[in-house]
C-alpha cells in the first residue's frame, strides 16, 4: 500500500520524460506559466524547457521571472524563454500562447483545507483567466492552483463574461492523483481534488488490482489524504511542488501531444461534465486538436465506488457554486 502512496506523489513515468525530450510529432507551441518563480513553477518550467514541442516559454509572475527566465535560457534547448513581470507584461506573457498552465498563488500549511485558499487564491485566478480570455482567448487553460474545484468554475465563468468560453479548453489539473508507478500501473482518479471529492477507482486499475475490502477502503483514504501528507510532511513550507512540477508537465505534454494531432491521448482533469449531477468532474478525458475531445465518463465501477462518489456530492458541488458565485455574484 505503502509502495502506491510513495509513487503516488513521485510521478516517474520514463516514458512523459523520452516521448517529450524528442517528439515525433512537431508543433512549435508557445506555453505560457503563471506563477513560473514558485515552488511548482519554476521546477515546471524547467521541465518545459526541454520539452521539444515547445518553441516559446513565457515565465509570468509577480517577482522573480526575468531571472528565472534567464537562467532557463541558459539550457540548450530549442524553447526560447521570456520573463514577464507584473501586470503590465501580462498580455505579452499571454498573447499568442496554445496553453497556459497556471501554478500561481499561496499552498496550504498544515491544518488547512484547500478550501482555505480561496480568498487569496480566487482572486489571482480571475485576473490571470481574465487576460487568457481577452488576449488568447483559443488557448487551453490548464489551472492548478488550488482549490481546483472552485477555480476551475471562477476561470469559466470569467470566460463566459467575456464571450469566448469553451468547457473543452479548461482543464483542473489533478494529474497528480492519478498517476501509480514507474511500471505503467495506472488508477483513474475521478471526481474532484480535495479530501472526500477525490475518488480513486481501484477497481479500474491496470493491470488489474484486487484488495480485500478493508485494505481497499484504507487505501482509498490514503490516496485522498495523499496532499495533505506532503502539507504536513512540509510543516509550514508548502504542499506537493517537485511532484507537481512532474505531473504538470506530463499533463501539458500530454496536450500538446493531443494538438499536435496525436491519437489516443487520455487524462483525468477536473472540467465541464455531464457525467454526473455536479457540473464540474474529473474523469477519464480523450484530448484532441481542439482539447477535450470526448468525456469518456465513470465506466464500470464498483457500489463502493458509487457510494464514494455520492458522498463526494455535497462537498463538490458547494465548492463549484461557491466559484461561480465569486465571478457572478462578487
Ligand atoms: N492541482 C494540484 O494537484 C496541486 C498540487 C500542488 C499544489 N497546488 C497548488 O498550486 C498553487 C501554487 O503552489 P506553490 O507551492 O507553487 O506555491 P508558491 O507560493 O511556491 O508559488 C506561487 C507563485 O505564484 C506567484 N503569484 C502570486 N500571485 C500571482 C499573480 N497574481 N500572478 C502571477 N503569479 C502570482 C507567487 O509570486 C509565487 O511565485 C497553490 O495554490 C497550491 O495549493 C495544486
Ligand atoms: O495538498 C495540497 O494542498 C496541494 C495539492 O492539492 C496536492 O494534492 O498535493
Amino acid at each position: 500500500m505503502l509502495f502506491r502512496i510513495v509513487s503516488t506523489r513521485l510521478i516517474q513515468n520514463a516514458k512523459f520524460i523520452s516521448r517529450s525530450f524528442s517528439s515525433t510529432t512537431k508543433l512549435n507551441a508557445k506555453v505560457t506559466v503563471c506563477g513560473a518563480s514558485g515552488g511548482i513553477g519554476q521546477p515546471l518550467s524547467l521541465l518545459l524547457k526541454l520539452n521539444s514541442r515547445i518553441s516559446h516559454l513565457a515565465l509570468y509572475d509577480i517577482v522573480h521571472s526575468p531571472g528565472i527566465a534567464a537562467d532557463l535560457s541558459h539550457i540548450s534547448t530549442k524553447a526560447m524563454v521570456t520573463g514577464h513581470l507584473g501586470p503590465d507584461q501580462l498580455r505579452a506573457a499571454i498573447e499568442g500562447s496554445d496553453v497556459v498552465v497556471i501554478p500561481a498563488g499561496v499552498p496550504r500549511k498544515p491544518g488547512m483545507t484547500r478550501d482555505d485558499l480561496f480568498n487569496t487564491n480566487a482572486t489571482i485566478v480571475r485576473d490571470l483567466a481574465d487576460a487568457v480570455a481577452q488576449y488568447s482567448p483559443k488557448a487551453i487553460i490548464c489551472i492548478i492552483s488550488n482549490p481546483v474545484n472552485s477555480t476551475v468554475p471562477i476561470a469559466s465563468e470569467v470566460f463566459k463574461k467575456r464571450g469566448t468560453y469553451d468547457p473543452n479548453r479548461i482543464f483542473g489539473v489533478s494529474t497528480l492523483d492519478v498517476e501509480l508507478d514507474v511500471n505503467q500501473v495506472n488508477c483513474p482518479v475521478v471526481g474532484g481534488h480535495s479530501g472526500v471529492t477525490i475518488v480513486p477507482l481501484i477497481s479500474q486499475c491496470t493491470p488489474p488490482v484486487s484488495f480485500p475490502q478493508e485494505d481497499r477502503d484504507k487505501l482509498t483514504k490514503r490516496i485522498q489524504n495523499a496532499g495533505t501528507e506532503v502539507v504536513e510532511a512540509k510543516a509550514g513550507a508548502g504542499s506537493a511542488t517537485l511532484s507537481m512540477a512532474f505531473a504538470g508537465a506530463r499533463f501539458t505534454d500530454s496536450m500538446l501531444q493531443a494538438l499536435a494531432g496525436e491519437e489516443g491521448i487520455v487524462e483525468c482533469a477536473f472540467v465541464r461534465s455531464d457525467e454526473t449531477e455536479a457540473k464540474y468532474f474529473s474523469t477519464p478525458l480523450l484530448l484532441g486538436k481542439n482539447g477535450l475531445d470526448k468525456n469518456l465518463g465513470l465506466g464500470k465501477i464498483l457500489d463502493y465506488e458509487l457510494n464514494l462518489i455520492k458522498a463526494a456530492m455535497p462537498e463538490l458541488k458547494k465548492n463549484i457554486q461557491k466559484g461561480e458565485d465569486f465571478i457572478l455574484k462578487g
